[in-house]
């Protein structure tokens, strides 16, 4: 099992070139199934969730070519399989994004449940919701939502949805889903997360007719079909996010191409309150940082709040921050696994249920520790970076399901840096 050796200590400086988004990426390569026409999107990162959907949607009988440069040409005109399989699925959650547009072309459609996963029990309830007040009968079966479509319809119905909490993949779902059904959805509570828009823009191009997006009022008029197109995906604001906080955390200066600040300014306030320089500028953002910084306090919520796919990151900057603060996880029940691990490379942190109290300490020194999700594998290279001595994050699988080649970004700007077995 692959093993990131880091030694520590070193000042970050250069530039890296952000990647397209994971979140945005895995959304829009289910968008070609909704077409039989040819899909182009461009800036498709490479990682392993990407791999895994471009598995799961081959297997489905979807032609997907990976070019040099970073495209992929999709064509889901010959689809005769409309199944996602439970030994894909398990591995990424974002699989159940294929429901939506398969009900909606096919009129039915098998997905396996995702399950629950490490940083929490993510039910899926509010997609079957959804669904089912578009016209669809889904049962569950075998560990499988088997969906068709309910008393001979031919086509999904537009419907009123409005969801119990902000959800971002249920809103893909739908989006997806009222773009071919007949008549208008509204859609209540929506997220607005930037992919969503990104997934919006994309669909629009391929012919769809949406309003709102962006807001968490979203409107489809369906059409009866959607054409090809071509999309460039949005770049990733998480993967920007944790480079700030790894240049924020080791002193540096590094310009982040590409990056959009717009995306992430609960981040950067909170960035710019530690005491880092923050220059947003015409294709990217400068960060700067020297010394040790303040440690600041947040609160995850949904966008524009500061995101819980940041909050390992920032954590880990706060462990070596002047002061004492506060990190109140509000979107997942179990988000908190990197501490135990960040703990063993001597930082101070308590958890009382969706809150840690991390006091800041002068220095932390490097020892294994085990990567335990995404975002939390993140937080303890960024651990790793400023920590004195050598730190070994095990089982990176997790860093390279949701990371573009971040040890060689990281090297790029100057960290020790390296891919062990
Ligand atoms: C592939 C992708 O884009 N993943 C992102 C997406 O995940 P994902 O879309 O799975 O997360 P959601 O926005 O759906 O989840 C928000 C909250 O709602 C709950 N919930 C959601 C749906 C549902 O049917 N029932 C239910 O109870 C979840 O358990 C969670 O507590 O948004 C999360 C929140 O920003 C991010 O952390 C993930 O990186
Ligand atoms: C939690 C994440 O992803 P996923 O929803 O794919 O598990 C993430 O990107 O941080």
């Amino acid at each position: 099992m692959d093993k990131l050796l880091i030694r520590g200590g070193r000042p970050l400086n250069g530039e890296v070139l952000i990647s397209g988004a994971k979140n945005a990426a895995l959304p829009e390569l289910c968008a070609a199934l909704l077409t039989a026409d040819t899909l182009t999107l461009r800036n498709v990162p490479r990682l392993q969730d990407v791999s895994t959907m471009l598995k799961l949607i081959r297997n489905m009988g979807v032609t997907a070519d990976v070019q040099a440069d970073g495209s992929v040409v999709l064509n889901a005109a010959d689809l005769t399989n409309p199944e996602a399989p439970y030994e894909l699925v398990k591995t990424m959650r974002a699989s159940v994004l294929a429901l939506g547009p398969l009900l909606a072309r096919f009129g039915h459609a098998k997905v396996s449940l995702p399950g629950g996963c490490a940083i929490g029990s993510r039910p899926v309830d509010q997609h079957l919701k959804g669904l089912t007040a578009m016209g669809a009968d889904i049962a569950v079966e075998h560990g499988y939502m088997v969906a068709k479509l309910a008393n001979g319809r031919t086509r999904l119905k537009g419907a009123r949805i409005a969801t119990d909490m902000v959800t971002v993949t249920g809103t893909e779902n739908f989006l997806m889903a009222a773009a071919l059904a007949e008549g208008e959805t509204l859609l209540e509570n929506a997220a607005q997360e930037p992919e969503i828009p990104d997934l919006a823009e994309l669909l629009i191009s391929m012919g769809a007719k949406i309003e709102g997006h962006g807001t968490s009022r979203i409107r489809i008029q369906g059409v009866e079909s959607l054409h090809g197109g071509a999309h460039q995906v949005v770049a990733d604001r998480i993967e920007t996010g944790t480079f700030l906080c790894a240049v924020a955390a080791t002193g540096g200066d590094v310009f982040l191409k590409h990056g959009r600040a717009e995306h992430l300014d609960a981040v950067i306030d909170k960035l710019r309150d530690a005491g880092a320089t923050i220059t947003a500028l015409e294709d990217g953002i400068r960060v700067q940082s020297q010394g040790r910084l303040k440690a600041q306090s947040f609160r995850t919520t949904e966008y524009p709040g500061f995101p819980t796919d940041m909050q390992a990151q920032f954590m880990a900057l706060n462990c070596i921050a002047h002061g004492t603060s506060k990190v109140t996880e509000t979107i997942f029940e179990n988000r908190f696994m990197h501490v135990n691990e960040m703990v063993r490379l001597g930082a101070h942190i308590q958890i009382d249920g969706k809150v840690a109290v991390i006091e800041g300490v002068e220095k932390l020194s490097g020892a294994t520790v085990m990567a335990t999700d995404l975002r939390a594998s993140a937080s303890l290279v960024i651990a790793g970076l400023v920590a004195e001595g050598e730190t070994l994050v095990d089982r990176i699988y997790h860093l390279d399901r949701g990371y573009d080649q971040m040890e060689a970004k990281l090297r790029a700007i100057g960290a020790d840096i390296e891919r062990t077995k």
